[in-house]
C-alpha cells in the first residue's frame, strides 16, 4: 500500500509549518497566566468537586464539539481527554487502516501535556497578562494539537519501518530491548536536517513582511529582532522534545507490534 519513508516524511514536513504557525499565533499573547491557575474553575458533570485550570476547561469542552464532527475517528488524531467525547453526528468515513490494531493505542498526550506548559510555553512566549484569555487558549489548543498530531504520527513511522525491514525489528521487539529499539529507528542526520528547517522555517514565516525594502545593508542581525518566535528556541524545542517523544511513540508502538 501507499505508505513509505518518504511519504510519512513529508507527512513530517508538512505537519512542521502547522507547528511553527502556530507557535508564531500564540506568540503574539503573552504568557496569561490566568489561564494556568490549577484551581480556576469546577469540571463539569462526572467531575464535579474536581478543579482544573482555565485552559483545560477550554480543551475538554473544545474536543467535545469536534469529536461531534468526527474529530479522532481518523487515527491520526488522538485526544487529550478521550473520556469526555461524545458520539460523531457526521457521517463514518473510512480511513485507511494503516497501524497495527494492538499498538495503535499508544498514547503520550499526558506527557505532550506537562512538557507544552512546563517547558514549550515560556520559552516562546513573553511574560504578561493582556486579557484575551479566550484567543490564547484556542492557539494553545492549536499548538497542542498539532504537536499531537506530529508525535503520535511516530506510530506510523514506526509501522513503516517495521514493515522495511522486520527482520531487523523482531528480534528486538522479542527481547523488550528499548535501546536496541532506539538505535534501529534513529537517524542522527534526518534529525539534524528536520531541526535546521524548522529554525529555517520559524526565520521565514516569523518574520515581517513589508513591501519598502531598503538596500540590504549586509547587517542580518538587524532582522533578527523581528522573529515572532526565536528560530533557534524552535531548533531546541524540536532537539529536546518534539523528535525525543516521537521516537518515545515509535518504541512503544514497536513493542506492541507482535502482540
Ligand atoms: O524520519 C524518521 O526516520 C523518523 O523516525 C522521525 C524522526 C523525527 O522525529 O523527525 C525521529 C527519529 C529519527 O532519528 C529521525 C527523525
Amino acid at each position: 500500500r501507499g505508505i513509505t519513508l518518504e511519504s510519512v516524511r513529508d507527512f513530517l514536513t508538512r505537519e512542521e509549518d502547522t507547528i511553527v504557525f502556530s507557535l508564531i499565533e500564540r506568540a503574539k499573547y503573552p504568557y496569561n497566566s490566568p489561564l494556568y491557575n490549577p484551581s480556576s474553575c469546577l469540571k463539569v458533570d462526572k467531575w464535579f468537586g474536581n478543579s482544573c485550570s482555565l485552559v483545560e476547561l477550554f480543551v475538554r469542552d473544545s474536543e467535545r464539539v469536534q469529536a461531534k464532527i468526527g474529530s479522532y475517528q481518523n487515527p491520526e488524531e488522538v485526544p487529550f481527554f478521550p473520556e469526555d467525547l461524545t458520539w460523531p453526528v457526521v457521517p463514518p468515513y473510512n480511513f485507511s487502516k494503516v497501524l497495527y490494531p494492538a499498538a495503535a493505542s499508544v498514547n503520550v498526550s499526558d506527557t505532550i501535556w506537562s512538557v507544552y506548559f512546563k517547558e514549550l510555553l515560556p520559552q516562546f512566549t513573553v511574560e504578561g497578562v493582556d486579557g484575551n484569555f479566550a484567543s490564547t487558549a484556542a492557539s494553545d489548543l492549536a499548538c497542542l494539537q498539532a504537536l499531537s498530531r506530529r508525535i503520535h504520527y511516530g506510530r506510523f513511522v514506526a509501522e513503516v519501518k517495521f514493515r522495511d525491514s522486520p527482520q531487523d525489528y523482531i528480534p528486538a521487539i522479542r527481547a523488550k530491548d528499548r535501546d536496541a529499539l532506539m538505535k534501529l529507528v534513529t537517524s542522527e542526520s534526518q534529525e539534524e536536517i528536520v531541526k535546521k528547517r524548522v529554525e529555517e522555517k520559524a526565520a521565514v514565516f516569523g518574520q515581517d513582511v513589508t513591501l519598502d525594502r531598503p538596500a540590504d545593508t549586509g547587517d542580518s542581525n538587524s532582522s533578527r529582532a523581528a522573529y515572532k518566535v526565536d528560530p533557534s528556541v524552535v531548533y531546541r524545542l524540536y532537539g529536546d522534545w518534539v523528535i525525543p517523544l516521537t521516537k518515545i511513540v515509535e518504541i512503544e508502538y514497536l513493542l506492541r507490534r507482535l502482540d
